[in-house]
């Protein structure tokens, strides 16, 4: 499978604004250490400019049109990261609405989080329980955080609550579904808009790592070698330029 990787992306052909724009973009942000090295500074440094990067690409992706947008910010598998990396990533939730809550407000964006945010410290999810319920009656952007999120322990919970609904006779064997499997994975509650139509993952990585596995089924992929830090609202049109110039045909011809 030819995957695309976007060399300079600020040469590729023009985004359209008339044109198609993906109603779900998935964003794996990648390359905020890496960042931050080739500037001599530490890993965390990158972590926070990362953290500007979202508010700038949350608001474009606004003004574009597009419905949701998922970011990978906390993976189960990030737990594994120094102590004092993990603390300071922890504090950047709220960072984030301290800054950003007002502008999230006036462009009317509406937050969500998929994964385990019980598990995360008091402090980070009271800030983010806060942000979602603050934000629950807008109407624009959904920004969605995946926060100690993991698709594989996604698929996992969602079978096991399927054997336990067909146990107690709540669901029978031939009612289950692409469509009754999706409900119980966290993106049900995006609706029309669970599955993501493009994938961006940034830093040159090609890999998938561990995210939105079943969504993504027939997601359209853009990979990027520019660090998440560097990802300018030019990045993002780019990248929806070349998902308008991909012709989508859901596994037929
Ligand atoms: C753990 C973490 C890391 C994090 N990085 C900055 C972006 C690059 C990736 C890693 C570091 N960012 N950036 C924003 C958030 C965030 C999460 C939930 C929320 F409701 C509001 C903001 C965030 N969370």
């Amino acid at each position: 499978m030819a995957l695309f990787k976007s060399e300079n992306p600020k040469t590729e052909m023009p985004f359209d604004e008339n044109g198609i724009v993906p109603a779900h973009v998935a964003i794996i942000m990648d390359g905020n250490g890496r960042w931050a090295k080739k500037k001599l500074m530490p890993r965390v440094y990158g972590h926070k400019e990362g953290m500007n990067t979202v508010k700038r690409i949350a608001i474009e992706a606004s003004g574009l049109d597009v419905k949701v947008l998922t970011l990978y910010a906390f993976s189960t598998e990030n737990w594994k990261r120094p102590t004092d990396e993990v603390n300071f990533l922890m504090g950047l939730p709220i960072d984030f609405f301290d800054v950003f809550m007002p502008e999230l407000m006036q462009n009317n964006i509406k937050v969500t989080t998929i994964g385990w945010i019980d598990q995360l410290p008091e402090k980070t999810l009271k800030v983010v329980q806060n942000a979602i319920e603050k934000t629950k009656d807008n109407t624009g952007l959904i920004l969605n955080f995946a926060l100690n999120y993991g698709s594989r322990a996604e698929i996992l919970q969602a079978t096991k609550m399927i054997a336990r609904d067909v146990a107690t006779g709540k669901l029978s064997e031939d009612e289950i579904t692409d469509e009754v499997f999706s409900g119980y994975l966290f993106t049900s509650v995006l609706g029309e808009w669970q599955d993501p139509d493009l994938l961006i993952r940034t830093s040159g990585e090609i890999r998938l790592s561990n995210f939105l596995l079943w969504q993504a089924a027939y997601s359209e992929m853009y990979f990027t070698e520019e660090f998440w830090p560097d990802f300018s609202t030019t990045s993002l049109r780019a990248a929806l330029a070349e998902y308008q110039h991909r012709n989508r045909r859901f596994g037929g011809i």
